[in-house]
């Protein structure tokens, strides 16, 4: 085996992020990545560069887009022997790509590769009602004319047009996630307005940043846009209590129901990519590095039968990788924590500061404390930005590096929550 070597986080590119069936509606997933990617190639000078892998995914996918990274590099202007492959893990996927392809380059199996995600909610795959699809299967395997007559006998005058739209929800409990966010807001009471502050919060930072320029080497206008269309710089705390609530608004507690289409993350369009590579790449190719690969960690909750809560997985993954690396949260600069949901986010900082969750849920002899609000997504996030659900983890791995490079030193962390109860956490440093 290879020694681990470091891995440098070179740069980053995304499209401008947009809402759901907004300036995007007729981009598709390909569209959008290889837009995303070819910005990449084009910033960093790799036109014909046979890299490591790409490695990629989305969590809606036609079927055609069988290997959808693949045909995304086909299309792009690198060297089309640059292996490509997809991964999924719902809206951890962009950064569990990010996590495979730095484990490869420490690992010294490949020196320099791309990691991704895309999705699209307004070009979401559509399928056929089962039976339907059953049947035309049938009629497509029959060998004879009276064989694909006798099997389209089956099809009836109402089935054809019942589709399957894929829905917002957890498959095993029926709830949306914003229900699920509903829950685990009201177990740890969490108050509307700090949620509306932090969305507040998310949006003004993420519009100076843009302000400042911070994006001009992150972000690379398509279709019109420039900036995330979701951003909402004139949006207030005052506004933001106006907004009705959208989630938790049945059952004995509806009263309480406090999630709003302000501060919950909307439906969006969008592609992100990460080039990594190892020191010697980067050095042999003259391009400096942002920040270093720092670790990562998994976690998933039992949100089915038990009481954790569905987003809540990086409650548990952030205190096992602080404990394999031997870190605490004074040790951090930075703390980048996807905004799913504003109640998410306070869900989860409220867990850690609780001696009862930390004792019980955690076996830790006291909490892990309080994350500073300055050092909390600095530059906005998912909430003002927007959550292509494959495409976060990127735009979060080069924002951190981007932010570690101005500073000069520091280290960050990455929380991201998932569908399916997962969690992905990942530390960058410079
Ligand atoms: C692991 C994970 O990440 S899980 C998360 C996965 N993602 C999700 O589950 C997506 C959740 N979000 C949603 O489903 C949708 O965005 C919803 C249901 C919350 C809201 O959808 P919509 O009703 O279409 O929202 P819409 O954009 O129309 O906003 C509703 C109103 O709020 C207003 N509004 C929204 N945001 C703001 C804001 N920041 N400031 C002021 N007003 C706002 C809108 O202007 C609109 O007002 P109007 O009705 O007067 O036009």
């Amino acid at each position: 085996m290879q020694t681990v070597r470091r891995v440098a986080i070179i740069g980053g590119n995304r499209i401008p992020f947009a809402r759901s069936n907004g300036r995007y509606a007729k981009a598709s997933n390909q569209d959008m990545l290889g837009a995303a990617l070819n910005g990449l190639v084009a910033r960093f000078g790799l036109a014909g560069e046979r890299l490591g892998e790409v490695a990629a995914g989305a969590v809606l996918k036609h079927s055609r887009d069988f290997n959808l990274t693949r045909e995304v590099v086909l299309g792009s202007r690198l060297d089309p022997h640059t292996p490509a492959y997809d991964l999924q893990q719902a809206c951890g996927t962009g950064l569990e790509a990010a996590i495979l392809v730095a484990n490869k380059i420490a690992l010294g199996q490949i020196e320099v590769g791309i990691a991704g995600g895309v999705d699209t909610t307004s070009d979401a795959p559509l399928a056929v009602n089962e039976e339907l699809r059953r049947t035309l299967l049938e009629i497509n395997a029959a060998r004879s004319l009276g064989g694909r007559l006798r099997a389209a006998t089956r099809l009836r005058p109402a089935q054809p047009f019942r589709p399957e739209i894929p829905r917002n929800a957890e498959p095993r409990t029926g709830l949306s996630m914003g229900e699920h966010a509903a829950i685990t807001a009201r177990r740890w009471n969490v108050d509307r307005r700090a949620q509306d502050e932090l969305a507040a919060r998310s949006h003004h930072r993420l519009a100076a940043a843009y302000e400042r320029g911070f994006f001009d080497d992150l972000v690379t206008p398509y279709l019109g846009l420039t900036r995330d269309a979701n951003l909402r710089p004139d949006t207030s705390v005052e506004k933001l209590a106006a907004l009705k609530p959208v989630f938790g608004t049945r059952g004995p507690e509806a009263d309480q129901a406090s999630m709003t289409a302000g501060n919950s993350s909307p439906l969006t369009d969008g592609a992100s990519t990460v080039l990594l590579a190892s020191e010697e790449w980067a050095n042999a190719h003259r391009l400096p590095v942002l920040a270093w690969f720092g670790g990562a960690e998994t976690a998933a909750v039992d949100f089915v039968h038990g009481d954790e809560g569905l987003l809540m997985a990086p409650a548990y993954a952030v205190p096992r990788l602080l404990a394999r690396t031997g870190l605490t949260f004074a040790d951090f600069d930075y703390f980048e924590i996807h905004e799913a949901f504003a109640s998410q986010v306070l869900a989860t900082l409220a867990a850690w500061e609780s001696a009862e969750f930390c004792r019980d849920r955690l076996g830790l002899d006291a909490p892990l404390g309080p994350v500073d609000p300055a050092k909390l997504n600095v530059n906005g996030s998912s909430l003002a930005a927007g959550h292509p659900f494959a495409a976060t983890g990127g735009r979060i791995v080069a924002t951190l590096a981007k932010l570690l490079a101005q500073r000069g030193s520091g280290r960050g962390l990455i929380s991201i929550c998932a569908a399916g109860g997962q969690g992905v956490v990942a530390i960058l440093e410079r």
